[in-house]
């Protein structure tokens, strides 16, 4: 990639450029190889893990692996890593008349540990006051599964959401809370199966705790259809 497309490749994220201390710590040639290239390099490395485990990597079953890890990596889970995947949020003027407040919750949430790379599983919550604008529904959920497909770890993934969304919906008064589950606290290490992590950001009015418990509230209540 020329100097020019990395540097609009950088400016695409916003706030959330290399360096900034809630993003993800990423190298200032991070877009420099191709998905095609990056599989072809991760997969080398997948073979030498699985042969220095010594695993026969003729067996049926193990010989097309560095290859799926490669694409799942590089196409699937760390997939948000690139600008360029981030889902565009189309935005419309809040003709409704609408001025309460919005809550998105139990957004399925699927990331990856940066610590271990291992799953996260969780749910995410939103909650936001327009300023004249809305946001499609859909945009939310999208959002999250944008800065989850990363190496993540839980508190920085809560705050680049509420900070997309304050971009997005041009308002400080948007909020998140993620409550999940580290495979690499249940599975492995502690192996503590029953706990779970949660975080939070409250933006603008969501400081105050009315609001904040106004949000709160509505997150707790069981939806059963
Ligand atoms: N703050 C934070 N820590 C995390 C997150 N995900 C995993 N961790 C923790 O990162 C820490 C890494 O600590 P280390 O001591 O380097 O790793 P370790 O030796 O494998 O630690 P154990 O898991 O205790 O066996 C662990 O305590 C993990 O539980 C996260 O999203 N946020
Ligand atoms: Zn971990």
């Amino acid at each position: 990639m020329d100097l020019e497309k990395q540097l609009k490749a950088i400016e695409a994220l916003g706030d959330d450029h290399v360096g900034t201390a809630s993003d993800t710590p990423l190298r200032s040639d991070a877009f420099d190889l191709s998905d095609i290239e990056k599989i072809a390099l991760i997969k080398k490395d997948v073979h030498n893990i699985m042969q220095t485990l010594g695993l026969d990597l003729t067996d049926d079953s193990l010989k097309g692996t560095p290859t799926r890890v490669a694409k799942m990596f590089v196409q699937e889970i760390f997939s948000g890593l690139h600008p360029d995947r981030k889902p565009k949020a189309s935005t419309f003027d809040n003709k409704y008349k609408y001025n309460e407040m919005l809550v998105e919750k139990n957004i399925t949430l699927y990331s990856t540990c940066e610590h271990h790379l291992l799953p996260i599983v969780g749910k995410a919550h939103i909650a936001y006051i327009s300023n004249g604008t809305v946001v499609g529904l859909s945009k939310m959920n999208r959002i999250v599964d944008y800065y989850a497909k990363r190496p993540q770890v839980q508190e920085r993934l809560t705050i680049q959401i509420v900070k997309e969304l304050q971009q997005v919906l041009n308002t400080e008064d948007v909020a998140c809370v993620i409550d999940a589950k580290h495979l690499c606290v249940n599975s492995r290490g502690i192996r503590d199966i029953d706990s779970s992590t949660v975080t939070s950001e409250f933006g603008g009015v969501f400081k105050n705790p009315e609001t904040r418990s106004e949000f709160l509230d509505y997150i707790q209540l069981t939806t059963e259809f």
